[in-house]
Formats: structure tokens, C-alpha cells, sequence
């Protein structure tokens, strides 16, 4: 393949020399001076670009931000960033912000060729990725991975949804999980099979939303060469979703409340009505009540739609559900990409991913683990797989991270200042106060109260291996755990445990539990 690579820089002897080294390995360079041609040619390239090198100093508009435009434009191509001596804590920000590697100017042609050839690694499988994805069939509640008490309640709602036709509101940030669920009530309900139709109401041009939802006929505006179907017509019998409902402009408002009530719909031109049977699933990120509260959105169609609201809580808000998550998504990539075993993810690694609050909510956890399986060297996946992630918590260290590489780039190619970069990304001021850290090579557990000072009394409800953990060891757990807390009073203990005295003597038999010292392991 003919890779193209945009190298955007605005030193002129840099950018003849990155072409050199890039056109060197049979790569095709675009050279742009500045952010903001840079920003111009992507634009126009119409995804051509595999990787982008970026310096990060640069006038008029310098690499952080140029890095912020393209991500704002949904463009993901891997992105290089180059820095003088000297420059870490803007690298610090640039792997935040999402770039794949960094390398430190002077950059010999082999630093920037072995770190161009893993960026294309990564750049090829996600468009094959991208594709295999886009043509999974039905999404159904099984495929709804979920663990903690939110979600599950979020699928028992969603499932009672399915049995009638009342319209849905799935509430919840960007990346949730909203369409998901939307698809998997469509699977549930007697429309399974039929059209599923979305439309995301914040990414239409206001002017042709009201085209696109109920369609028009041929002359009727400007420009209106062809007739034109609605996406309530190509919903007919099935499911419309619509994505940030919130989005649709108030006159917009007027006709989708007469859809609703009278299941009818006014073509744009045609001046008859049409019946539509259409169930609606809308979904937001905004507040709606807000949005009525400001008069953007309309008080009646609100309540109309409003019928039976579910809320998907962040990805942050229920972090049980991200062992889980990150373990179906390893074995599904391992599967994709045709890897011979499935890829595990050992346990700093599991801790690192849970500690990070995923802004991006599920999308972005299933990138992370998507590019981490694609790069990965062995069939275990470990915290250094992660290193946007670890480069956000700059508080999360493990023994794993120090003075690690942040990309897979041979280590040798690293200068002394990119070393010193990757050791700042791994510094931790909590892990030096963690004697269970200090001492070696710690657990998922030490790690996790490390990164959660409050999460040293926590029970966990999965062992090493992600399953459900036995009762009888959760309750061990539990009954050395009040003991410590009250202090060996075995009325209070009983009692806080709500089981008579005889019966805690009992536990304590079985266990092997020293009341006067029950941390101490039954010999
Ligand atoms: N519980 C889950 N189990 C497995 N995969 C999930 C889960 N929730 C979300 N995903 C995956 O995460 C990605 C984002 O989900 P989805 O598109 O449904 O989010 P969304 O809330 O609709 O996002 P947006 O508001 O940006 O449109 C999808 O690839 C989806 O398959």
C-alpha cells in the first residue's frame, strides 16, 4: 500500500528533511507549513492522510491545538508529534490530547520510520476494523455487556420498553451506549427485522432537517432535483431513532409533535398528509427539561416523547462494568484480527483502565483496547499498551510504566530527553506513598487503593481472573473486615453483620478466624 503521510512543520529545513526520511521508505509526503493549512488540506483530502507528523511550536495556530481541531472534526488518523529539548509537559498534553507517539528533534530517519510503520499498523486495521463493524448484523440485550447494579436496571427498563410501542427518551453522555440500547429494544419488540433507521438530529444542516425526516417532493426548494423519501417513510413498520433530539430546531419541533400524536407526516411540497407507523426511540446528552426551561425545546412535544425516559449513567458513574467491557472487547478485537489466541489483560493494566474516567464513556474504552490490540507485541495486554491512557493519569504509576516506552518504537531509538518525557508520564506521587506498591510488583487490588486511598475497604466482587468471586471467601473477607473495624467486640460485629452471637462463632470456626488477630491467615 502507498501510504501518505502529512508533515506539518513550520521550519522548512524540518520539513525537507521529515519528507526525505518519509519518501526514503516508498511512504508519499504532503508537506503544510502551519496548523492551519494543515487543517485546510485534511479537509480537502477527503481521508487520504494515514499519519500526520506534527511539530507542537509553531506560530499562528501551534500543534495542541491543530491536534484539538482535527479530533473535533472526528478525524482519528494516528498523529505524531515532534518536540524540541525541553518541550515535556507539551508533549505530556499532546499524548492527552490523543497523539499516537512522540519523538524528540534532532529525530533520526530510523525514530521516525519505526514510529510511521507502527501508526500505519494501527491506521490500516481500524478502517478494515471500521468496515467489519459497520456490517454487524441485529444488536440484541445479550450484547449489552453489563455488570454493576445501574445498568442492569438500565436493561430491565429497557426491556419492559420493548413490549409496547410507548416512546423512549435514553438520556446519558456521548459514547454510553445510547443507540445500543435503542437497537436492542427494536430486537426485543415485535418490529425485530424491520427497518432501524437513525438520524442524528445534531449533525444535519438546520435548513434540510425537516427534508430529511419527512422527505420532499421534486421542485420543492431550491436545488430540489429529486423526490425525496423522509426517514419517517423508511421507518415505516420499524424503529426511528433519533440521535440529540435536543438539536432540532423549534419549527422542526412543530411537525415531529403532529408525527408523534397523529402518526402523520407532510411531505415537504407533496400538501397531503401520509400515515407513518413509525416507534420512535429518541436519545440526548443535553438536559431536556433545561432545554424546555430556555425555550429550545417545546413543552408539549417534551412530555409527548418523554414517555418512558431512561437514563444511561456514565461510564465513570459504574466502573464495575470496565473489567468487563475490556475483556469482551479484547477477545472480539483478538477475533477480528484474526490473532491465533485471544489477548488477556493482566491485572496493572485492568487497574489502570479503571482508574482512568473514561470522558469518552464506552466508545472510547473500546478504542483504547481496539489500538491496544492491534499494537500488542504478546498475547497479554499491559499497562504499557495503554500509554494515552497512563499519560492522562499522570498520578497512576506502576511498576510496569516506569521508565517504559510509550509507544512499542524500539527503545533504542529513544534520546535521553524522550526517556525523560516517559518518566514524567509515569511519575506518582500516590504509588510512592503505597508501601503494598513499594514493596514489588503489585496487585490489581493494591493498585486500585492506591489510586483510591477510600477504596482500601472495598470487597471485590471479581477475583484475578474477572469472575464472580465465591460467596463463602466474600464473606471471610467480610467477617475479618468488621473485626479489624470493631475492633475484635464480637457483640457489634455480630450484631452490624445481622447474625446472632453462635452463629459468628460459628463463621469464625469454619474460616479459621483469630478474633484477638483476624487478619492473620488460619494456618
Ligand atoms: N454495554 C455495552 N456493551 C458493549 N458495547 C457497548 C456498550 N455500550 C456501548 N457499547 C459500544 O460503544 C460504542 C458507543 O455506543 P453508542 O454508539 O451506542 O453510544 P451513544 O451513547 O449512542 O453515543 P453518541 O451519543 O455519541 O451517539 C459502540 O461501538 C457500542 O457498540
Amino acid at each position: 500500500m502507498m501510504a501518505h503521510i502529512l508533515v506539518v512543520d513550520d521550519d522548512p529545513i524540518q520539513r525537507r528533511l521529515l519528507k526525505n526520511a518519509v519518501e526514503r521508505h516508498g511512504y508519499t509526503a504532503h508537506l503544510a507549513e502551519n496548523g492551519r493549512v494543515g487543517l485546510e488540506f485534511l479537509k480537502n483530502s477527503s481521508g487520504v492522510i494515514n499519519v500526520i507528523v506534527l511539530d507542537l511550536m509553531m506560530p499562528e495556530m501551534d500543534g495542541l491545538s491543530f491536534l484539538a481541531a482535527i479530533r473535533g472534526m472526528g478525524i482519528n488518523t494516528p498523529v505524531i508529534v515532534q518536540t524540541g529539548q525541553g518541550g515535556i509537559e507539551t508533549v505530556v498534553e499532546a499524548m492527552r490530547a490523543g497523539a499516537f507517539d512522540f519523538v524528540v528533534k534532532p529525530v533520526s530517519p530510523e525514530r521516525i520510520a519505526a514510529s510511521v510503520a507502527n501508526a500505519l499498523k494501527l491506521d490500516q486495521k481500524e478502517t478494515k476494523a471500521r468496515a467489519v463493524r459497520r456490517r454487524t448484523g441485529a444488536i440484541g440485550f445479550n450484547d449489552i455487556v453489563s455488570a454493576s447494579p445501574d445498568m442492569l436496571r438500565v436493561i430491565d427498563l429497557a426491556q419492559r420498553a420493548a413490549h409496547s410501542i410507548i416512546p423512549v427518551v435514553l438520556e446519558g453522555e456521548s459514547g454510553v451506549g445510547k443507540e445500543m440500547v435503542a437497537r436492542a429494544i427494536q430486537s426485543g419488540s415485535d418490529r425485530a427485522g424491520k427497518p432501524f433507521i437513525t438520524v442524528n438530529c445534531g449533525a444535519i444542516p438546520h435548513n434540510l432537517v425537516e427534508s430529511i425526516l419527512f422527505g420532499h417532493e421534486k421542485g420543492a426548494f431550491t436545488g430540489a432535483s429529486e423526490r425525496h423519501t423522509g426517514k419517517f417513510v423508511e421507518a415505516d413498520g420499524g424503529t426511528l431513532f433519533l440521535d440529540e433530539i435536543g438539536d432540532l430546531p423549534l419549527e422542526v419541533q412543530v411537525k415531529l409533535l403532529r408525527a408523534v400524536q397523529q402518526g402523520e407526516i407532510e411531505t415537504v411540497g407533496a400538501g397531503k398528509v401520509q400515515k407513518v407507523n413509525v416507534r420512535l426511540i429518541s436519545a440526548t446528552n443535553k438536559d431536556l427539561i433545561e432545554e424546555v426551561r430556555a425555550g429550545r425545546f417545546r413543552e408539549d412535544l417534551y412530555y409527548r416523547l418523554n414517555v418512558f425516559p431512561i437514563t444511561i449513567p456514565a461510564l465513570r458513574r459504574r466502573k464495575e462494568d470496565v473489567p468487563h467491557l475490556a475483556r469482551v472487547f479484547a477477545e472480539r478485537f483478538s477475533v477480528e484480527q484474526k490473532l491465533p489466541k485471544a489477548v488477556t489483560i493482566n491485572a496493572s493494566a485492568m487497574a489502570l483502565l479503571t482508574a482512568y474516567d473514561w470522558p469518552g464513556n464506552i466508545r472510547q474504552l473500546e478504542n483504547a483496547i481496539f489500538r491496544a490490540v492491534v499494537l500488542a507485541q504478546g498475547d497479554e495486554l499491559t499497562a504499557d499498551d495503554f500509554p494515552q491512557i497512563a499519560a492522562q493519569l499522570p498520578d497512576f504509576r506502576s511498576s510496569e510504566l516506569a521508565g517504559s516506552a510509550v509507544s512499542n518504537a524500539p527503545a533504542t531509538f529513544g534520546s535521553a530527553s524522550e526517556h525523560a518525557v516517559r518518566e514524567a508520564l509515569a511519575d506518582s506521587p500516590v504509588f510512592a506513598n503505597n508501601d503494598r506498591v513499594r514493596a514489588g510488583r503489585p496487585d490489581a487490588k493494591a493498585l486500585l487503593a492506591a489510586a483510591y486511598p477510600a477504596a482500601e475497604n472495598l470487597i471485590a466482587s471479581t477475583d484475578d481472573a474477572g469472575e464472580v468471586r465465591k460467596l463463602a471467601d466474600v464473606e471471610e473477607e467480610l467477617i475479618r473486615f468488621a473485626l479489624k473495624f470493631y475492633r475484635g467486640q464480637m457483640s457489634q460485629v455480630a450484631r452490624k453483620l445481622g447474625i446472632g452471637r453462635s452463629t459468628l462463632y460459628r463463621k469464625l470456626k469454619d474460616y479459621g478466624i483469630d478474633p484477638d488477630d483476624p487478619l492473620k491467615e488460619a494456618a
